[in-house]
């Protein structure tokens, strides 16, 4: 199936500025994009990523099997108009055969797994979505040639009446791994404490000097202020 990885590649995670300065916010948000790739590529499938600007993904360093599957475009438009170019009937499709299904993955799915993406991916209801804490949209597939994303706020419940008026199925896919999108500072234990341990992004928040803080029975996450970067 083909798989849309939208990627902000300019200044991505800004809602983490509080903790990791622009160079880490870079380098975090590569790391996530390089661990999604992954488990797309090891769930059998090639991903795309929709980049904000021009991307070179060998600076990604990714592993063999995931840079020979792995492709780039660059798109300047706002998240919504781009993923909604790629989806089935989309003005970004080219071509005149059936409309084949898309499925749309976020880069900041840290805790993505291939099993988790494949309950996702084989799920034949015209549009499957895996919903993040709060309302989002974290991944869908979309098979109905109607159906058009609208991110932000409360995406999940807005693509489901979207779903409800052009009489498409809709399935909720309820997923741990691809409910927990890494957006503010809290999400960054779960990547340390969840995240695969052959995963780039646990890895780089450790090189930052994250580590986990276990005060009065709660998990916290603390920063060696040594290891933070200009
Ligand atoms: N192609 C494209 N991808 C985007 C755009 N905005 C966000 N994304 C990607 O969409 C996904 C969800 O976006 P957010 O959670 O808002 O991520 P973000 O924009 O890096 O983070 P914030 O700056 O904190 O909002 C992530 O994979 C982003 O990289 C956009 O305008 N175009
Ligand atoms: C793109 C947006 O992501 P969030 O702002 O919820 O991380 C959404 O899922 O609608």
């Amino acid at each position: 199936m083909r798989v849309v990885v939208p990627f902000a590649a300019e200044t991505p995670k800004t809602r983490l500025e509080s903790v990791l300065t622009p160079a880490e916010r870079s380098a975090f948000a590569r790391a996530m994009l390089a661990d999604v790739l992954r488990a797309v590529v090891e769930a059998g499938h090639e991903p795309t990523v929709v980049s904000t600007a021009p991307l070179d993904l060998a600076g990604l360093e990714l592993p063999g099997e995931v840079a020979a599957s792995a492709s780039v475009t660059a798109d300047d438009r706002p998240l919504t108009e781009a993923v909604n170019a790629r989806l089935p009937g989309g003005d970004a499709e080219t071509t005149t055969d059936e409309p084949a299904p898309v499925a749309v993955v976020m880069a900041d799915l840290a805790l993505a797994t291939p099993d988790a993406l494949e309950r996702l991916l084989t799920s034949t209801a015209d549009v499957a979505v895996a919903p993040g804490r709060g309302s989002g949209t974290n991944a869908l597939v979309v098979r109905h040639p109607e159906f058009r994303v609208d991110y932000h706020g409360t995406s999940y419940l807005d693509h489901r009446e979207t779903a409800r008026e052009i009489g498409a199925t809709l399935e909720t896919v309820d997923s741990f791994r691809l409910a927990t999108d890494v957006d503010e500072p809290a999400d960054l234990v779960e990547v340390i404490v969840h995240g695969r341990e052959s995963n780039r992004a646990p890895a780089c928040l450790r090189e930052f000097g994250f580590a986990l803080d276990e005060r009065d029975g709660r998990v916290d996450i603390v920063r060696n202020e040594d290891c933070a970067a200009e």
